[in-house]
């Protein structure tokens, strides 16, 4: 039995503003508790509490409006009692802006070792030291509620994308089950459920549960086991077709989503909100996202480039210093090369996603999309 699952006024609302003609882009602002959020958005990942390199004022300065936390890796370490001593995740890390924490399903799967799924939830040992330790749905809301996230997402399986069909079903019937749980489980005070949708790549299973998973009114539902290895293409074929499923009138969120060809191309789909940690992690590997395409920073074609890294980039990385220079902090390792490369990358990312608001508000965006496509495609070549 489902319970009430009215969704209470105070929590997250989603109001849709402006539906692109051309296509199934949408322009909405996320209502929340710490402010709102302009969708479609981008969320840099702060796995363990920090988005890697920089500080909540850079971030602050790039116009991130909300960041994400990973509920694995911080009931590992410093653990949820420490937080909530502390005065709660917001208060811990210094932000006062939305924030969004994923189940931990997800990363037990990544992440640790021997893990075991049954009915109650996963058992598995710690990545950082092997203790023991074990998720289900209740302990998994009970932990995100504890860290105070504005957005909290149910606790799900991701399928193994090598699964075979019989498995997947058994799976998401299993996440479904885990989802009235979540719902039970949830206080309804001050952080909103997501639902999350599985289905791997069959049309069939993706129809399946996204109307058991809707069934459930929530405030906001997520398209998850994508960006699991499969091919972009079929990534992209496979949004295409799940994300009108959900809701029209709730944020469409798909998660560890992607690079930015992923991002304009799932925008045209209909979806919302995404997060992924590709231009943090690029950025530590010297990886850099411009309008001409990646540059490698270390490359020695760079020893003596007085450029910026992007011309028509307005980030303090590119108003400031050259590649010559950012090449050689890299080589030496130098820690200042990990926050200029990721400022760089945010800025790269969050300015995308404001030309795709801005485009899908003027009415513009089928035709913004075909450029950045056209583009993507000849960088590619
Ligand atoms: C391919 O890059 C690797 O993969 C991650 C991105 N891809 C991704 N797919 C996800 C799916 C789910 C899901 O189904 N459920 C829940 N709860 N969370 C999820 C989080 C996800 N993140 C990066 O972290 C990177 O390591
Ligand atoms: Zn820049």
């Amino acid at each position: 039995e489902k319970g009430d699952t009215r969704v209470p006024p105070g929590l997250v609302r989603f109001e849709l503003l402006h539906e692109d003609t051309g296509t199934k882009a949408r322009r909405g602002r996320l209502h929340t508790p710490h402010g709102p959020i302009e969708t479609p958005i981008f969320m840099p990942v702060g796995t363990v509490g920090s988005v890697k390199g920089v500080g909540p004022d850079d971030l602050v300065n790039l116009d991130a409006q909300i960041i994400l936390g990973n509920t694995y890796h911080l009931m590992l370490r410093p653990g949820e009692p420490l937080i909530q001593e502390m005065g709660g995740l917001h208060r811990f890390i210094s932000w006062d802006r939305p924030m969004l924490t994923d189940s931990g399903g997800f990363q037990v799967f990544s992440l640790s070792e021997k893990r075991k799924i049954t009915e109650e939830g996963a058992a598995f040992q710690s990545h950082l030291d092997g203790s023991r330790h074990s998720l289900s749905p209740e302990r998994s809301i009970a932990i995100q509620e504890t860290l105070g996230a504005d957005v909290i997402m149910a606790f799900d399986e991701c399928p193994p994308s090598t699964e075979d069909r019989p498995y997947l079903e058994k799976s998401l019937a299993r996440t479904t089950r885990w989802l009235h749980r979540c719902v039970k489980a949830w206080s309804r005070e001050r952080s909103s459920l997501f639902g999350i949708v599985q289905g791997g790549l069959h049309e069939d299973l993706r129809k399946r549960h996204a109307e058991e998973i809707c069934a459930v009114d929530l405030p906001g539902y997520a398209l998850g086991g994508y960006s699991v290895g499969e091919a972009p293409e079929a990534m992209h074929a496979g949004v295409a077709y799940s994300a009108p499923l959900l809701p029209r009138d709730r944020p469409r969120y798909l998660m560890g989503v992607g690079t930015p060809l992923d991002l304009v191309t799932c925008v045209e789909q209909g979806v919302d909100m995404f997060d992924c940690v590709l231009p943090t992690r690029c950025a530590r590997n010297g990886l850099l996202f411009t309008s001409e395409g990646k540059l490698v920073i270390r490359n020695a074609a760079y020893a003596k480039d007085p450029r910026p890294v992007d011309p028509t980039c307005s980030c303090y990385t590119c108003r400031t210093f050259s590649r010559a220079y950012l090449r050689h902090l890299f080589a030496a390792g130098e820690i200042l090369a990990m926050r200029l490369n990721t400022l760089h990358n945010l800025h790269y990312f969050l300015t995308l996603m404001a030309d795709v608001r801005r485009a899908i508000s003027e009415d513009r965006f089928a035709s913004f999309a075909k450029d950045f496509r056209a583009r993507a495609h000849a960088q590619e070549a």
